[in-house]
């Protein structure tokens, strides 16, 4: 029997949240939870309603929740919120991953189509491994944050909650980088990433803001 659940958040990102539920299987996804004009959709399934559906939702025994926001600090904090009102939030993984049986995949955590988890990795509460990733062994990837598509993770790599790693970028075996930092697309890292920090290139250096 499929589980009644809900996507939160109906922007590009959650469409393709739908379709890793789908290939999954399981799962009857009601529509999407999202502030929007009446009648709104998204891959012909309803938005139903802003936040203050939840509560109801809930009550009328629809306890799964995906959490599908591509922004990383209000992902984490709506998913908290959900996890407080006692919704269930299951990880999605497309069946096409390729994941380790000695990865450790935490709750809420999305791998995309393709991507690839490697020996001993860990993956904490509501990351994004996006299309095509590879994440390889020993790599921690902290809650919330987000691995953009084609990026190549070698070993031992550490990534702070809520940083984001842009698409296609590489990085070298053992880096550190810190929560909250960003890495720009297509950048090579080489060097530790401190928190907080916009760094792009080859290899990757901080960035001037505009
Ligand atoms: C399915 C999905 O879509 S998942 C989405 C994943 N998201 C991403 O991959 C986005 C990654 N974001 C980026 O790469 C962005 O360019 C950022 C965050 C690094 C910088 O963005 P902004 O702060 O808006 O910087 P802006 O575009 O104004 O550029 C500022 C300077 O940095 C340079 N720069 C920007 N991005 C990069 C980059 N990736 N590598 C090298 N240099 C860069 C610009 O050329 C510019 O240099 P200049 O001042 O000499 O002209």
């Amino acid at each position: 029997m499929s589980m009644r659940a809900i996507i939160v958040g109906a922007g590009g990102h959650s469409k393709v949240v739908l379709e890793v539920i789908r290939a999954m299987g399981g799962h009857e996804v009601l529509g999407f939870v999202a502030p929007a004009a009446p009648g709104a959709s998204v891959l012909g399934l309803p938005v139903l309603g802003g936040d203050e559906i939840l509560p109801r939702l809930l009550a009328e025994g629809v306890q799964t929740a995906f959490v599908a926001m591509g922004n990383n600090q209000l992902r984490q904090e709506v998913a908290g919120k959900l996890r407080k009102m006692g919704y269930s939030l299951p990880a999605a993984i497309h069946p096409s991953a390729l994941v380790s049986p000695s990865a450790c995949i935490g709750q809420g955590v999305v791998v995309m189509a393709r991507a690839a988890l490697g020996t001993e990795a860990l993956l904490q509460d509501f990351a994004i491994i996006n299309t095509g990733a590879v994440i390889d062994h020993d790599n921690h990837i902290g809650a919330a944050a987000h691995v953009a598509p084609g990026c190549a993770l070698a070993g031992n790599v550490t990534v702070g909650e809520r940083a984001l790693i842009g698409v296609g970028a590489a990085v070298r075996p053992g880096i550190r980088i810190g929560a909250d930092a960003v890495i720009g697309a297509g950048s090579a890292v080489v060097r530790d990433v401190a928190a907080g920090a916009i760094v792009g290139g080859a290899p990757a250096r901080p960035l001037r803001r505009s």
